[in-house]
């Protein structure tokens, strides 16, 4: 049965507009409409009439996903799981009801939330996967750009220009910016020695700064860490992905806040302006090093094929959101596991002063690459600090069979991310605990479960992050940087309690409470 597809809300709202034209012009004769209540209780009456029967029918059991269990509201309107977005809490509330109505839980009128292993490669992961879902056009802006792009063959052709500046060998240029800017965060810790440091706020701006490296090179004036953060480029950048990611359950309302620039605008305009003008920069300067941009600008393969002034915007300004952000959430996560308990932290710490004295230099990094208890904390650490709580796609026309179900044409779909990664038919015992040993061999003993295709943190398949060994690096680089040059403490007037429910998980984490420490520098 074929999903009646969303028209867009701006054109659905001058339709709207042009209905009443049309309905008051057969009323004329009356000075206003506020002064003739008949015409007005009509018109009252004509809007609310199809709104009544579209929740009608969304309730009833004619409805392509009626077997499908959900709560009322979210049967009935998208605002619910906008809502539910909004809250930062998506995570956890998706895992709720998943662990109440089982398998699918029909999360919007129109949309399924699967938490199934076997739905990821059906959705996500093989060549058959699902195109992007409209939660990923975002009204008249970022039109061109990679992430935008919902159509896989469109896609594809958009992200071989992008391949490059993650081959081995930028990898290897971009793994000594990240270790260049991760001594500098610890220059900067070093001065706040005696003091209470707001951990959080400068792994944001250091990832940021590094991110400004990679997409800019030598040209970029990102530089966050050095001079602070007047401008607000980072609660811009957040603030922008927070808007996306609530109004992307919306796209109708998306559709039509576009046209308030006002309101919609003024989040991401700090940043956007930043992006544009280092981009002009850019394109006059071409450092000794390839970045993001010589990829982006074709300065590698002298292509004509370029992109256009707004689709390069967009993608230099998605460069610098996709890197940073998430990045700084995961690694922010990474320290609070590893500060909260030390049996983690002093292993960890045994293991890099093994192999390391209180500096990496950069032809060492291959060596941290290799360390096992390193690379198990950062694993562990992806698993709990995931921060994409949804990542939506389309079922294609012919509809899809996932889980044994048939899905309709047209529905929405989306595996749980969390949810999967503390599953405990994915992860056990102690699905919801810290644990990195879960992912040395021998795991947390005889039983123990892990299933290492069930972590969806980077997504997989046509879509899947592109800096995925990138972002890699970086936890790696950064925690043994910071490990090897401080013994780091929580403060004392640190509360767990409060930092925990402040963690808010909307495609980057939000840290409404700070992640306070000390940081002793080691001898030499
Ligand atoms: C821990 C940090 C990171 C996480 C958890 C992460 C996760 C993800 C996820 C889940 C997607 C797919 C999003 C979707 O389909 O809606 C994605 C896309 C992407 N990410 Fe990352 N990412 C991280 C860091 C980075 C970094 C450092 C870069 C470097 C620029 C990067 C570049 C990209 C790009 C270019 C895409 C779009 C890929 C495409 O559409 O083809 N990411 N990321």
């Amino acid at each position: 049965m074929l999903q009646v597809p969303e028209p867009r809300g701006d054109v659905v709202f001058v339709a709207y507009l042009a209905f009443a034209t049309v309905f008051f012009h057969f009323k004329k004769g009356q000075d206003s409409i506020w002064n003739c209540p008949t015409a007005l209780c009509q018109w009252i009456a004509c809007s609310l009439v199809p709104l009544a029967l579209v929740v009608a029918y969304r309730l009833s059991p004619f409805h392509p996903l009626a077997k499908f269990p959900g709560p009322l509201l979210s049967r009935i309107t998208k605002f619910w799981l906008a809502y539910v977005v909004y809250t930062g809490k998506r995570h956890l509330e998706i895992a709720k009801l998943h662990d109440q109505y089982g398998t699918f839980v029909r999360t919007g009128p129109n949309t399924l939330s699967i938490n199934s292993h076997e739905a990821i490669r059906t959705i996500y992961a093989t060549s058959t996967s699902m195109d992007k879902s409209n939660a990923y056009r975002p009204g008249r802006f970022f039109g061109g750009g990679l992430f935008f792009i919902r159509r896989k063959d469109m896609h594809a052709e958009r992200r071989r220009i992008w391949a490059p500046a993650f081959s081995p060998s930028s990898l290897n240029t971009a793994s000594m910016t990240i270790s260049r800017r991760s001594r500098q965060l610890a220059a900067h810790l070093t001065k706040l020695e005696t003091q209470t440091i707001d951990l959080s706020s400068y792994i944001r701006r250091w990832s940021y700064d590094v991110m400004g490296d990679l997409t800019f090179g030598k040209s970029s004036r990102i530089e966050l860490m050095s001079d602070g953060d007047e401008n607000g480029v980072v609660s811009s950048g957040q603030k922008a992905t927070v808007l996306f990611e609530v109004l992307g359950e919306i796209p109708m309302i998306f559709d039509l806040m576009c046209y308030l620039p006002n309101i919609c605008m003024q989040e991401i305009h700090v940043l956007r302006k930043l992006a544009n003008d280092l981009l002009a920069t850019r394109k006059q300067v071409q450092g000794p090093e390839p970045d993001i941009c010589t990829h982006l600008l074709h300065v590698d393969s002298g292509s004509a094929e370029n992109l256009s002034d707004e689709e390069l915007e967009n993608d230099v300004l998605f460069a610098i959101q996709a890197g940073s952000d998430t990045t700084s959430g995961v690694l922010t996560l990474l320290l609070y596991y590893i500060l909260a308990d030390r049996q983690v932290y002093k292993k960890l710490s045994a293991e890099l002063d093994l192999n390391f004295r209180h500096v990496i230099e950069d032809n060492e990094l291959s060596v941290l690459f290799q360390l096992p208890y390193m690379g198990a904390v950062v694993q562990e650490a992806l698993r709990l600090g995931t921060p994409f709580p949804g990542l939506p796609r389309v079922v294609p026309p012919d509809g899809s069979v996932i889980c044994s179900r048939f899905i309709p044409a047209g529905t929405i779909v989306g595996v749980p991310a969390y949810a999967q990664q503390v599953s405990p038919e994915n992860f056990w015992p102690h699905p919801l605990e810290f644990m990195p040993q879960r992912w040395l061999p021998g795991g947390l003993g005889p039983g123990s479960v892990l299933n290492k295709s069930a972590v969806m943190c980077f997504s997989s398949g046509p879509f899947g992050c592109l800096g995925k060994t990138l972002a890699i690096r970086e936890l790696y680089i950064a925690t043994a940087q910071l490990l090897l040059a401080f013994d780091l403490e929580l403060d004392t007037s640190f509360s767990h309690d409060k930092f925990k429910a402040g963690i808010q998980n909307m495609r980057s984490t939000l840290f409404e409470y700070p992640l306070l420490i000390t940081a002793r520098q080691r001898g030499g």
